[in-house]
């Protein structure tokens, strides 16, 4: 296949299913998907839906039953933060190390030497907005600059795709439309693949290229929304028509799913 053109990430025919015998829970239900490279895709759907199974399957944290996963153009056999960063709800930050170190943690777990990781972390803190913040500890950073550090840590290893499962779910609703910027700055200056999981609507559709509507358990695709909005995107057009008639859409979608 023709790499210019293939998909960051392709998943044909995924299927998840939790437990045995009786007590089988079908998760995920035959989902195929692409996400082209450099596009930024959101995963919307019910509580339930599967959407964090399917992110866990993404990033090698956990296994299909059956079907293909790639992700930048090989198979996902593992965690590989080479390839693939990841950033969860909770910033899962280490109490014990700076901002600085925590970045630099997985770099540290892949024996790069002392100066090259204090240079890669620095250089993920300015992209993410924290420069002169290497040396502070979690404790003493607020809840969306706990969410920038672990963003920068997704991305010091310069992955190509960046999954993110509710990333900004915790944290309140101004700091969360400053952190939907800001990303978008990120995404926008290092045109990475991003998959971003969300329950909001409005953060899917403000935020992305496209959406992908998912159905209740078991999961299932039911609708890829190609959002046209022009970029940058701005607050204004959150009430725009156009905006409406797409959360109206896939509202509509997961009301019936
Ligand atoms: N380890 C597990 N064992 C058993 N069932 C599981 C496990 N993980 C997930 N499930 C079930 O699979 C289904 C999908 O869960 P998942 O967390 O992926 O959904 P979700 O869409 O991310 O949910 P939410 O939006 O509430 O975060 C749920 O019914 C859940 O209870």
């Amino acid at each position: 296949m023709d790499t210019l053109h293939r998909g960051e990430v392709e998943v044909r025919n995924l299927t998840r299913t939790f437990g045995s015998g009786g007590q089988e829970i079908r998760a995920l239900d035959d989902v195929s998907f692409t996400i082209p490279a450099g596009k930024f895709v959101s995963v919307v759907g019910p509580s339930g839906c599967g959407k964090s199974s399917l992110l866990m399957m993404l990033v090698g944290l956990s296994e299909a039953t059956s079907g293909t996963l790639e992700v930048a153009g090989a198979p996902v056999t593992g965690p590989d933060p080479d390839r693939i960063g990841v950033v969860f709800q909770e910033a899962n930050l280490f109490p014990w190390l700076t901002a600085g170190k925590n970045v630099e943690f997985p770099l540290m777990l892949k024996g790069v030497g002392k100066a090259e990781r204090a240079d890669k972390a620095n250089a993920a803190l300015d992209l993410v907005g924290l420069q002169g913040f290497a040396a502070r500890y979690p404790h003493e950073l607020s809840g969306g600059m706990k969410q920038r550090v672990s963003i920068a840590r997704g991305i010091v290893q310069d992955p190509d795709v960046l999954m993110m499962d509710e990333p900004f779910a915790a944290l309140d609703e101004q700091t969360r439309m400053v952190m939907g910027d800001e990303l978008l700055n990120i995404w926008e200056r290092t045109k990475k693949t991003v998959m971003f999981v969300t329950h909001s609507l409005t953060e899917a559709i403000y935020l992305s290229d496209h959406v992908i509507v998912m159905s209740a358990r078991p999961g299932r695709i039911v609708d890829r929304i190609d959002v046209d909005l022009p970029r940058p995107r701005t607050f204004e057009m959150t009430s725009t028509p156009e905006f409406t008639r797409l959360r109206n859409r896939i509202w509509e979608q997961i009301r019936v799913a």
